[in-house]
């Protein structure tokens, strides 16, 4: 979701890992010339979900990265066959964690939020804009995200002094860390159990799995 942290949160994931980082707006916006803002305008959206898919399909290749994807990769089927090769980490963060954020940063930038391009907004009104925009959309998406292999809440604890900004960059950075290390280890038990499967009753073929003649078979024999 927008404000979530993908960059923030995907550069210093990105250094703790040694990997790389690709961030799918930002190459988008290199190849298209535009800012996220003027594709949004200039072409619609359709346009910009098309070259997000041509973008995610260019870095499914590559290994040993993090890619930090714009927030509505999660909108079309296909998107997922190329994330797929990758474990998909969701920064799950409530609307109004997601709208302090945005609405600090100005809608500007952020054309699904409203901003309007020769105006920037900030302060209450934008924070209510941002809100509603984002509680509608997390609504319509949060089925979409909970596909996601790995999930990690934003939110810091209720008695941290840090509560209305959320869990620190580090700490989010822990928690996904976490996270990635226990689903990948369950992966590793998962497939370790499945390869040690047990035969049991001897060497007898169940009845309901033996080869049996085809009914077509049949009907030639009983013309015969
Ligand atoms: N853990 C955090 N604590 C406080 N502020 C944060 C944290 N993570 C990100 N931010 C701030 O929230 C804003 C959005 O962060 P960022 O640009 O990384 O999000 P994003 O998910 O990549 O957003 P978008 O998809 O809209 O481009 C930035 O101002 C960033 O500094
Ligand atoms: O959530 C979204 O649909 C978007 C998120 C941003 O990262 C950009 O990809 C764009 O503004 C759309």
């Amino acid at each position: 979701m927008m404000g979530s942290g993908k960059s923030t949160v995907g550069k210093l994931l990105g250094k703790a890992l040694t990997y790389p980082l690709l961030d799918s707006d930002g190459l988008i916006q290199q190849l298209a010339g535009q800012s996220i803002k003027e594709i949004f305008e200039t072409e619609g959206e359709e346009a910009f979900r098309d070259m997000e898919t041509e973008v995610l399909q260019q870095l499914m290749p590559f290994k040993a990265c993090v890619i930090a994807t714009g927030g509505g990769v999660v909108l079309r089927r296909k998107n997922w066959g190329y994330m797929h090769h990758g474990v998909v980490v969701w920064l799950n963060g409530s609307p109004e964690l997601l709208a302090r954020r945005t609405s600090r940063d100005g809608l500007k930038s952020r054309p699904l939020l409203g901003g309007k391009a020769d105006q920037e907004q900030q302060g209450e009104d934008a924070y209510q804009q941002s809100l509603e925009r984002l509680t509608r959309i997390l609504e319509e998406r949060k089925h979409q995200y909970a596909v996601a292999d790995v999930m990690v809440p934003l939110e810091a604890g209720p008695s941290s002094r840090e509560a209305e900004a959320g869990a620190s960059t580090a700490v989010v950075t822990y928690r996904v860390l976490k996270a990635l290390k226990e689903r990948l280890q369950k992966d590793a038990q998962e497939r370790e159990e499945a390869r040690n499967f047990e035969i049991k009753g001897g060497n007898d073929v169940p009845q309901t799995m033996r080869v049996m003649p085809s009914p077509a078979a049949g009907a030639t024999q009983n013309e015969e």
